[in-house]
């Protein structure tokens, strides 16, 4: 369950998500013990310093950060295809998070590193403006409720957060199988001045994004899937 709490953003009230543990089998808790010291990021609630990048990863490449990348699936293809970048996941999903370090070791990756606790405490607290080359948000939570909109990721105050870490140029990508918050993405990323469309409304789907259980499943129920890359000017 997640646990939240209120906290002020640009004037607007959101939630914090604690990280929840969810089931652990034996791999997961064997993942942790052994490679969150490695390639773990805690992320504290109140974060007192940026993270060192250069430290984290043992070089100076171009980031990507990942937001709510659950088993870690799309984590793994992409950063294994794009060895020049370094790829920083995050998620609250401690279970998610373990089966992420378990897999990063079994492919012998060494661009990827997990965050565990709430993408937007990172991106606030954590990361520095222009920090990023890209944001991938693939199949964030889709809060279907109207009272729950606000717990989206993809709403103004957070969308003018995250396209600060980009760097001028940088990608946000998204995707999603909810056609109402496609539509809610899309005007609410056009809405941003800062922000360019790459194409006219919803992109093709990312060649390099792979088919996650996720979005098997939305598939399988019959859900149109809805792409969007838009770059910061
Ligand atoms: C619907 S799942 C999609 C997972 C994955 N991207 C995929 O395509 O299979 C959404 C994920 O976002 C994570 N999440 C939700 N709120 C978050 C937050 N504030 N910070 C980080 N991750 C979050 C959830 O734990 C969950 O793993």
């Amino acid at each position: 369950m997640n646990s939240p709490r209120t906290s002020a953003v640009h004037h607007a009230r959101v939630r914090t998500f604690h990280p929840r543990r969810g089931r652990m089998n034996g791999r997961h808790a064997d993942a942790l013990t052994r490679l969150w010291p490695l390639w773990g990021v805690p992320i504290p609630e109140t974060p007192t310093a940026r993270l060192d990048l250069p430290a984290l990863f043992g070089r100076r490449a171009p980031l990507v950060l990942e937001i709510g990348s659950g088993m870690g699936e799309a984590t793994v293809e992409m950063a294994a295809a794009d060895p020049h970048r370094d790829y920083l996941a995050v998620d609250v999903h401690t279970p998610g998070v373990a089966n992420l370090l378990a897999v990063v070791e079994e492919r012998g990756l060494t661009n990827v590193r997990v965050g565990l606790g709430d993408a937007i405490v990172l991106l606030r607290h954590m990361l520095a403006p222009a920090s990023l080359s890209a944001v991938h948000a693939f199949f964030p939570d889709p809060w279907p409720k109207a009272r729950h909109h606000k717990r989206r990721l993809i709403q103004p105050a957070h969308v003018a957060l995250l396209r600060s870490r980009l760097v001028p140029g940088g990608a946000l990508r998204c995707a999603t199988d909810w056609a109402e918050y496609a539509e809610v993405m899309l005007e609410t990323l056009a809405a941003d001045p800062e922000l360019v469309n790459e194409h006219e409304a919803y992109a093709p789907r990312l060649a390099e994004r792979p088919l996650t259980k996720f979005e098997q499943r939305g598939v399988e129920a019959g859900r149109e899937i809805f792409d969007l890359s838009f770059r910061r000017r």
